[in-house]
C-alpha cells in the first residue's frame, strides 16, 4: 500500500500538472534529477528577493543574513545525514564534484606506485572515472568488487581484494542503473580493519532514505541537492573532520585563507576551506529547504514509497514475459528504480515511444558504461520514482510497451 498523501504532494510540484499533445506528463526520471516543490523555489526566490548579498565578509545587514542562512545550511544538512557539524559539510556544486576534491585533496597528495584503490563494478563515472585518472597520474592500481548475476556486489571477493595495500574502498550506496542497495557499513568495516578510508557516493540513497554517515562510519559521503528535490549547483562533501583538518585544498582564492603574503598563505578554518570564492548561496537556502521539506514527510515513509513503487513496476514489467530487468529482485536490498530492456528494441527506441505517450524515462548506460559491458547490453530503459510517482503511471509505462512491440519487436 502506498501510503504517503501523494496528491498533496503532486500539488507542490506545478511541472506535474504539465502536457505534451494532450497527454499529462508522467516523470520516471528521478535518478537523473528531480522536480522542485513550491517551498523549495519560493526559499530561493525569497532569499533573491530580500537578503542576497555575498557572504563571509560584508559588514551591512544583507550579508550578515545571506551569511547566516548560508551557514545555517551546513548546519542543517549536518543534522540530516548524522555529520557531527558544519564543519563535516562541504558544499560543492554536485556528487560529481564532491568526488573529485577528494580524489584531488586526498588522493594526488596520499596515493603512490603499490597503493590501490577498491571500487566495484557497479560504480558511476564520477567515481570510477575520477579514480581511475587519480591513479594513473599516482602509479596507484584500481580493482573492482564483481557483482553477481543477481547485481548485488560479491562480498567475498570484496574480503578478497581489500587488502593492507587498499588505501581507500569507494563505493556507491544505491546503484543507479541496477537499484541494489550496497552494504556500505560492512565495507567500511573491511577498510577500517586494513587502515583504508572508505567513500560512499549517496547521489541514489540520501535523497531517499535515511542516511547516518556516522553509523556507517565512512570517512567520506557525497550527494547532489537537485536529486532530493533541492536545486541544481550544490552538493555536499561530508567528511571525518579530523581527516578534512589534514587534507589540502585544490581549488585556491578568496574565502578560504586565513592569511595571505606574497610569499605564502595559510588556509581558513572548516569547511570554509575547501570552499573558495563566492559559493552556491541560493542554492545552500533551497537544499535546507528541501531537507526540511524531506523530513516533514519522512525518509522513512519516502524509501517504503520508493521500494513498493519498485516492486509493483518490477512485478508488472517481469509479467509482460518479453522484459529483461537489471538488478535484484524487490525486497530491502533494491531502491526505486527499474532498469529493463524490452526484447527486441533498442532502449533509445522504446524510450522514444515513451516519450509520445509523454512518459520520461531514461535510456542509455546511466554513465555506468563498463556496468553495461558486463550485462551484455549497450544500453537500458531505466524507470525511476520519487514521492510524486503513482501505480498508474507504472501502469502507464507497461502499456506503452505494446507500441514499441508493434513499431519495433
Ligand atoms: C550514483 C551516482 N553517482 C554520481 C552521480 C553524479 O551526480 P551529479 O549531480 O550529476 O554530479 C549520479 C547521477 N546520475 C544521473 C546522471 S548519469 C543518472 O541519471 O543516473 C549518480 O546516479
Amino acid at each position: 500500500n502506498l501510503a504517503l498523501d501523494v496528491e498533496a504532494i503532486r500539488d507542490e510540484f506545478p511541472i506535474l500538472q504539465r502536457e505534451f499533445d494532450g497527454q499529462q506528463v508522467v516523470y520516471l526520471d528521478n535518478a537523473a534529477t528531480t522536480q522542485t516543490p513550491d517551498p523549495v523555489v519560493d526559499a530561493m526566490s525569497d532569499y533573491y528577493r530580500e537578503s542576497n548579498a555575498n557572504v563571509h565578509r560584508g559588514i551591512h545587514h544583507l550579508s550578515q543574513e545571506a551569511s547566516e542562512a548560508y551557514e545555517t545550511a551546513h548546519d542543517r544538512v549536518a543534522e540530516f545525514i548524522g555529520a557531527d557539524g558544519r564543519e563535516e559539510v562541504i558544499f560543492t556544486k554536485n556528487t560529481t564534484e564532491s568526488e573529485n576534491l577528494l580524489a584531488y585533496s586526498w588522493g594526488l597528495n596520499e596515493l603512490g606506485p603499490g597503493d590501490e584503490v577498491v571500487l566495484t563494478e557497479m560504480e558511476h563515472h564520477a567515481s570510477l572515472v575520477t579514480w581511475q585518472q587519480i591513479a594513473k597520474r599516482t602509479g596507484a592500481s584500481v580493482e573492482y568488487i564483481r557483482v553477481d548475476e543477481d547485481g548485488r556486489l560479491d562480498m567475498d571477493h570484496a574480503r578478497e581484494l581489500i587488502t593492507d595495500d587498499t588505501e581507500i574502498v569507494s563505493a556507491v550506496h544505491i546503484s543507479n542503473t541496477l537499484g541494489t542497495i550496497n552494504p556500505v557499513g560492512e565495507l567500511t568495516e573491511l577498510a577500517h580493519e586494513h587502515d583504508a578510508l572508505s567513500f560512499i557516493d549517496g547521489a541514489q540513497a540520501v535523497p531517499n532514505h535515511p542516511v547516518d554517515v556516522k553509523e556507517i562510519d565512512a570517512d567520506f559521503y557525497a550527494f547532489s541537492g537537485h536529486k532530493m528535490a533541492g536545486p541544481t549547483g550544490i552538493g555536499v562533501l561530508y567528511g571525518k573532520q579530523e581527516l578534512l583538518e589534514a587534507m589540502e585544498p585544490y581549488l585556491y582564492g578568496g574565502g578560504m585563507i586565513r592569511k595571505v603574503t606574497f610569499e605564502e598563505s595559510t588556509w581558513g578554518e572548516l569547511p570554509w576551506k575547501f570552499e573558495p570564492g563566492t559559493p552556491p548561496i541560493a542554492e545552500a537556502v533551497g537544499l535546507h529547504a528541501a531537507v526540511d521539506w524531506l523530513e516533514e514527510i519522512g525518509m522513512e515513509q519516502i524509501r517504503d514509497h520508493e521500494q513498493e513503487l519498485a516492486r509493483y513496476a518490477y512485478e508488472q514489467l517481469e509479467d509482460e514475459g518479453d522484459v529483461e530487468i537489471y538488478g535484484p529482485e524487490p525486497g530491502e536490498d533494491r531502491g526505486g528504480l527499474v532498469s529493463f530492456n524490452l526484447e527486441g528494441v533498442h532502449a533509445h527506441d522504446l524510450t522514444s515511444i515513451m516519450n509520445d505517450h509523454t512518459i520520461a524515462v531514461r535510456a542509455g548506460d546511466h554513465c555506468t558504461q563498463p556496468l553495461h559491458d558486463k550485462l551484455g547490453v549497450p544500453a537500458s530503459t531505466r524507470a525511476s520514482f520519487y514521492v510524486y510517482n503513482t501505480r498508474d503511471e507504472v501502469d502507464k509505462l507497461v502499456a506503452a510497451l505494446d507500441d514499441a512491440r508493434q513499431l519495433f519487436a
